[in-house]
């Protein structure tokens, strides 16, 4: 039921364990603390974090008349989820499938569950460019507006592989809103103080490389780990944090583009 879903934002990474999930939580939760209808579809089939990360791991999904009901962190259901993660019995469980039952589970997630009238639609997938990916972009058809954000570190490796998304997202015609630079230095929660660990700035360069905006800089913030397992948004709970204004920045420019026309 996509074609009640405003805009799709694919959140992609070159490489596992640079945040992705972190940014697409984040990302969800801010738009929802904006007032913004948003779903969270988590489709890293083999490494499903949504549901650990929003404390939603003993929920599980039930089936409507229409089809699949979201798992609503809010009782104003402004912010659903739908995961792999609710189906397995536990977080220790593996999924080994091959390409095709994978597919068709994620077409299952995008075509029969009850998304209603969302403005938002994030989508954490898997790192790299996968079968997942894909099979997002096969079906994302009924959806008018779609973008991607990237997610990289600042090491050169990581960036390396942003490039690859990049030809991915070219090749397959979805519009790049911009990049993110996580875990760019560490801030100091105490006094604000960053302190580059590995370098930083080559989230920037590469989207001035490749003409691309600029979404902001993520430092490692103890706090944002903390906030993983919880449910909260940086947003609200650490307000004058780097983090929480990255992200305020990025829902007012989707706020604008729903309000301007997108
Ligand atoms: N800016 C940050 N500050 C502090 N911790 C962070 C930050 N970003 C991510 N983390 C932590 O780093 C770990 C990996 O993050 P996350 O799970 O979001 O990465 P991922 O790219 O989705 O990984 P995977 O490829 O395994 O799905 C988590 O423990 C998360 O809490």
């Amino acid at each position: 039921m996509l074609e009640q879903v405003k805009q799709v934002i694919l959140v992609l990474s070159g490489k596992g364990g640079v945040g992705k999930s972190t940014v697409s939580t984040q990302l969800a939760l801010t738009l929802k603390e904006k007032g913004f209808k948003v779903g969270l579809l988590d489709i890293d089939l083999c490494g499903p974090s949504v549901p650990y990360i929003l404390n939603l791991e003993c929920k599980n999904i039930h089936q409507g008349p229409e089809g699949w009901i979201p798992v609503y962190l809010d009782s104003e259901q402004r912010l659903g989820v739908m995961s792999i993660g609710f189906l397995l019995n536990s977080r220790n469980d593996a999924v080994v499938w091959r390409g095709p039952k994978k597919s068709s589970m994620i077409k299952q997630f995008l075509e029969d569950v009850c998304w209603q009238d969302l403005d938002f639609l994030v989508i954490d997938t898997p790192p790299g460019t996968s079968d997942e990916h894909i099979t997002v972009m096969e079906n994302l058809r009924p959806v008018k507006h779609c973008s991607a954000i990237l997610v990289t570190t600042p090491q050169e490796v990581a960036i390396e592989d942003v490039r690859k998304e990049i030809t991915f997202c070219r090749k397959t015609g979805i519009p790049i809103m911009g990049i993110i630079e996580n875990m760019s230095g560490y801030e100091c929660p105490t006094c604000s103080h960053c302190t580059n660990i590995f370098s930083s700035g080559g989230g920037h360069s590469l989207a001035e490389l490749a003409k691309l905006p600029f979404l902001g800089t993520l430092p490692i913030d103890p706090r944002v780990g903390q906030l993983a397992g919880q449910g909260l948004s940086a947003f609200k709970e650490i307000p004058d944090s780097s983090t929480s204004k990255v992200f305020g920045h990025i829902v007012d420019s989707l706020g604008g583009l729903l309000t301007n026309g997108l």
